[in-house]
C-alpha cells in the first residue's frame, strides 16, 4: 500500500537560503524607469513630445543631496541644491529649479553637438527644417487670402470665381501639403541624429573612467540609464519641437499680425490683453504640475524598479517563499503612485476647465467684432473669415504658455535631469567624485625599463621579478572614510602567489578594489611592473582609467596616459562572474576580445547610419591584446576548465543563452577561469573565484593557472586554498581605538598546513 504524507512546507519553516543573496524592493536603488504619457497635446501646435521619467528612490535622494551639496564648491552654480530633501516618502517639499539654472543647463546639455564633428550636416538639416517651417508658414498665409477670395466669391454667388478659386485652392492644397509633410520628416531625423550623437557621447563618458562604478557604488546620481535612453530621446525631440514652435510663432505672429492690424487694430489689443491675462492665470493654476509630475516620475519608478527586481531576483525570491512580501511592497509602490497621479489627474482637470473656457470663449469675439464694419460696407464676407482665421494663430502664438503648460512642466525635469548627469560625467575624472585631498597613487611602471644592470652588463634578477609593490597603503572606504587597512607594504615577486585572508568585512576586496584604481580614498602607493607585451601595442585613445601616475621608481620608466589593464597583463576575476549577453563564444573573449565579436550593426541598411555611430577597434579600450584565439583554442580552453560537456549541451560556441541562468555559479566561474586562461595576463588578482567549486575543480584551476606562468593573488576563506599559495597576509578588522597595523604576512608552509588540517 503506498502511503502519501502531504507536507505544508510553511509550518515546518523549510527555510532555503538561495545562492545569491536577495535584495528585497524594501532596500532599493532604482536603476530603471518608467515612462507613460499623460500629455493632452495642443491641436494648434506641434505636439511637444513628454515622458514621464522614474526618479530616484528615497534612499538616493538623499545621497543626491549630500553629493549636490559636497560638489557645490568645485562646480559651479550647477551643484546648488535645487531640491529639498524628501520626507521618505517621497512626497517632501522639493523646489523647482531656478530659470537661470534652466536656461544654463540647457544650453550646457544642447550645444556640444552643434560643434562637433558632426556640426556640419547637422546645422545644414537645421536650416533645412527651419526653411521648411518656414514655407509652411507662408502656405499658410496664402490659405488665409486663398480662403478669403474663396468665400468671398460664395457670397457675391459669382459661380465663375467661386469655380476658379476651388481649382486655386486645391492646387495649393497639393502643392503645399508636402511641405507639411517634409517639415515634420526632417525635423523627426535631425531630432534622430542629434540623440544618436548624444548617446554616444553620453555613453562614452558614463563607461570612461570608471564613472558607472563610482556612480553606483557612491550612489551619486539615481538612474543614469534612465536618463541616456529616456532623457535624451525627449530632450532632443522636444527641445528641436519647442524651438521650432517658438519660431513658427514668431513668423506666424509677425505674417498675422499684420493681417489683423490691417482689418481693426482694436481686436489685436483685445488679444493681447486677453493671452497675457489667460497665461497669467494658467501660470498660477498650474502651479501644482510641476512638482506632481516631478514625483510621478518617480512614484513609477519605484513600482517598475520593483518589478525588475522580482525578475532578477526570481529564483532567490522564490527559494525564500518571499512573494507575499514582494506583492505588499509592490502594492505598495502602485498605491502611492496611483495617489500621486489622483493629484495630478485633479490639478490636470482644473487646469483644462480654464484652458478650454480660454481657447472656446473668445472663438466668435473676432466675427462679432468685425462684423458691424460687414453690415456698413466697409469690408467684404471674405475678410470676417480671414480674421477669424488670423485670430486664432495669433492667440495659439500669444498663447504658447497656456497650450503647453504641462509639456513645458515636463521638459524642465527633463532638463534639470541632463544638465546634472552632464555635471557628474564632467567631473567624473576630477575631484568631483572623491573629495579627498590625498588618494593613493596608482602606478603603472615597464617591467624592461626597471632592470638594473651590473656593471658586467648582467641583470639584477630581483628587480625584474618584481610585479607589485605597495608602499605604505592606507585604505579607506569612500564615503564613509572609515580606515579599513592601515599602512601595508609589500612586494610581489613573478610566481610568488599571496592568498588574502581576514575576517568578513575586514577589507579583502577594498585591497583589490585599491589595487584596480576603484577606490582611492586613503594614502600610500601602488606601483604594477607590467610588460608592454612583444605583440601588443599601447592604446592611443583617450580611454582608459584615468590613473594617477606618479613618480614611482627613479630607473622605472612609468607608463603614462590611458591604460588598459588587460593589455598591460593584469587581469582581475571579481567575486561574482559577469555573464555578457551573447554567445558562448562572447563569453569567452570578453573582455580581451569583446570588439572583435560584437557586430557594429544588425545588418540593416548602412545608408541609414551616422559615421559617428561607428567605432574604430583600435582606439578603443582593447587596441593592444594578444592574438584572438580560434575556435580550436576556444574548445580546448572549455575542456582544459572541465567544461568541454557544455559545448554538447548548448550546440555550439555561437549558440546564444541568458548564461547567468543557465549556467550554475560554479560553471560560471570555470568559465571566468577560461577568459584568463586566454588572456594569459602577468598576473591575477582573484576573488573568491573559486567559492562556488568543489575542491577537486578548485586544485585543477590553480594547477592550471600556475602552469600557465601566472602569477596570482587570491582572496578567500577556505583552508584548501592555502595549498596553492606560498604567502599568506592575513587581514584583521580595524581597532579605532589604536594606530597599531593590522595585518601581517607569513610564508606558508605547506606542510605544516597539511598537519593543521590533519589534527
Ligand atoms: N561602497 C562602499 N562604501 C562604503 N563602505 C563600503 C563600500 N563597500 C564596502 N564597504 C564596507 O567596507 C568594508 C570592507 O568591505 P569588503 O568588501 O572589502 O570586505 P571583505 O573583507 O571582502 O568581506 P567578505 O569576506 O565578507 O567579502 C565592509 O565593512 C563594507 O561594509
Amino acid at each position: 500500500m503506498k502511503t502519501t504524507i502531504l507536507v505544508d512546507t510553511k509550518p515546518l519553516a523549510l527555510f532555503v537560503t538561495p545562492k545569491k543573496p536577495c535584495y528585497t524592493t524594501a532596500n532599493n536603488f532604482p536603476v530603471v524607469q518608467f515612462s507613460i504619457q499623460n500629455h493632452k497635446y495642443s491641436s494648434t501646435m506641434p505636439p511637444l513630445k513628454r515622458k514621464i521619467k522614474g526618479y530616484s528612490s528615497s534612499k538616493n535622494w538623499n545621497f543626491k543631496n549630500r553629493f549636490r551639496s559636497a560638489a557645490a564648491s568645485s562646480a559651479s552654480e550647477s551643484t546648488k541644491l535645487d531640491k529639498g530633501s524628501d520626507n521618505g516618502d517621497g512626497d517632501g517639499q522639493r523646489k523647482v529649479p531656478g530659470l537661470n539654472t534652466l536656461f544654463r543647463r540647457f544650453w550646457k546639455v544642447a550645444a556640444p553637438y552643434w560643434f562637433s564633428e558632426d556640426k556640419e550636416p547637422a546645422r545644414l538639416q537645421l536650416a533645412a527644417v527651419f526653411a521648411l517651417t518656414l514655407g509652411t508658414t507662408g502656405i499658410s498665409v496664402g490659405f488665409s487670402f486663398l480662403g478669403r477670395d474663396f468665400y468671398n466669391a460664395l457670397a457675391n454667388k459669382d459661380q465663375e470665381q467661386f469655380t476658379k478659386q476651388l481649382l486655386y485652392y486645391l492646387g495649393a492644397f497639393a502643392g503645399g501639403i508636402p511641405f507639411f509633410v517634409l517639415r515634420d520628416y526632417a525635423r523627426e531625423i535631425l531630432s534622430l541624429r542629434w540623440r544618436s550623437w548624444m548617446t554616444k557621447f553620453y555613453m562614452e563618458r558614463y563607461l570612461k573612467n570608471q564613472t558607472f562604478y563610482k556612480i553606483q557604488s557612491q550612489s551619486i546620481i539615481d538612474n543614469p540609464d534612465q536618463r541616456i535612453v529616456d532623457d535624451l530621446s525627449s530632450f532632443t525631440g522636444t527641445a528641436l519641437s519647442f524651438s521650432l514652435t517658438l519660431f513658427n510663432a514668431a513668423v506666424d505672429l509677425i505674417s498675422f499680425s499684420n493681417i489683423l492690424y490691417g482689418i481693426y487694430p482694436p481686436l489685436f489689443v483685445v488679444l493681447l490683453v486677453y493671452s497675457i491675462g489667460g497665461t497669467a492665470i494658467s501660470v498660477f493654476l498650474g502651479r501644482e504640475l510641476v512638482n506632481l509630475n516631478f514625483f510621478q516620475e518617480k512614484k513609477e519608478a519605484d513600482f517598475r524598479y520593483g518589478l525588475v527586481r522580482v525578475r532578477e531576483n526570481a529564483e532567490s525570491i522564490a527559494f525564500y517563499g518571499g512573494e507575499e512580501n514582494e506583492i505588499q511592497l509592490l502594492l505598495q509602490r502602485f498605491k502611492s503612485a496611483f495617489e500621486n497621479l489622483t493629484r495630478l489627474l485633479i490639478s490636470s482637470r482644473n487646469l483644462d476647465f480654464f484652458t478650454s473656457g480660454y481657447r472656446y470663449l473668445i472663438q466668435i469675439l473676432p466675427a462679432a467684432v468685425v462684423a458691424p464694419m460687414y453690415f456698413s460696407g466697409k469690408i467684404e464676407f471674405g475678410v470676417i473669415n480671414q480674421s477669424v482665421s488670423a485670430f486664432n494663430h495669433i492667440l495659439g502664438d500669444f498663447s504658447l504658455i497656456v497650450y503647453q503648460f504641462q509639456a513645458i512642466s515636463a521638459f524642465s525635469a527633463v532638463i534639470d535631469r541632463l544638465g546634472e548627469f552632464d555635471d557628474v560625467l564632467d567631473s567624473s575624472s576630477s575631484k568631483y567624485l572623491s573629495s579627498s585631498v590625498e588618494e593613493i597613487s596608482l602606478t603603472y611602471c615597464n617591467e624592461r625599463s626597471s632592470l638594473l644592470l651590473e656593471s658586467n652588463g648582467s641583470i639584477i634578477m630581483d628587480r625584474c621579478q618584481k610585479v607589485l609593490d605597495i608602499e605604505n597603503l592606507t585604505l579607506q572606504t569612500p564615503t564613509s572614510k572609515a580606515t579599513l587597512i592601515r599602512d601595508l607594504s609589500l612586494v610581489i615577486n613573478k610566481k610568488d602567489h599571496l592568498l588574502v585572508t581576514g575576517p568578513s568585512g575586514s577589507g579583502k576586496t577594498s585591497l583589490l578594489r585599491a589595487l584596480a584604481g576603484l577606490w582611492n580614498t586613503g594614502q600610500g602607493k601602488i606601483t604594477f611592473y607590467v610588460n608592454e607585451r612583444n605583440d601588443t601595442q599601447v592604446p592611443t585613445s583617450s580611454e582608459g582609467p584615468a590613473l594617477k601616475v606618479n613618480t614611482a621608481d627613479d630607473t622605472a620608466e612609468e607608463l603614462e596616459g590611458p591604460i588598459n589593464r588587460n593589455d598591460r597583463g593584469i587581469f582581475f576575476l571579481p567575486q561574482r562572474p559577469y555573464m555578457v549577453l551573447g554567445t558562448l563564444r562572447q563569453q569567452l573573449l570578453y573582455p580581451t576580445w569583446a570588439d572583435d565579436v560584437i557586430p557594429t550593426s544588425d545588418g540593416g541598411d548602412p545608408a541609414g547610419s551616422v559615421p559617428f555611430l561607428m567605432r574604430n577597434s583600435s582606439s578603443g579600450t582593447s587596441g593592444g591584446k594578444p592574438i584572438k584565439p580560434t575556435t580550436d583554442d576556444l574548445i580546448q580552453v572549455l575542456e582544459n576548465v572541465r567544461l568541454g560537456y557544455i559545448l554538447s549541451r548548448f550546440g555550439s560556441l555561437d549558440s546564444k543563452n541568458e548564461w547567468s541562468s543557465v549556467l550554475s555559479l560554479g560553471e560560471q566561474q570555470r568559465l571566468a577561469f577560461a577568459r584568463l586562461l586566454l588572456s594569459k595576463p602577468k598576473v591575477v588578482l582573484l576573488d573568491e573565484s573559486t567559492s562556488a567549486l568543489d575542491e577537486a575543480n578548485e586544485e585543477h584551476l590553480y594547477r592550471q593557472i600556475e602552469a600557465a606562468g601566472i602569477t596570482y593573488i587570491s582572496i578567500g576563506h577556505r583552508r584548501t586554498l592555502f595549498d596553492h599559495h606560498n604567502r599568506n597576509l592575513h587581514i584583521t578588522t580595524v581597532d579605532p581605538s589604536s594606530n597599531e597595523r593590522n595585518w601581517h604576512i607569513e610564508p606558508i608552509n605547506r606542510d605544516s598546513m597539511y598537519n593543521v588540517l590533519n589534527r
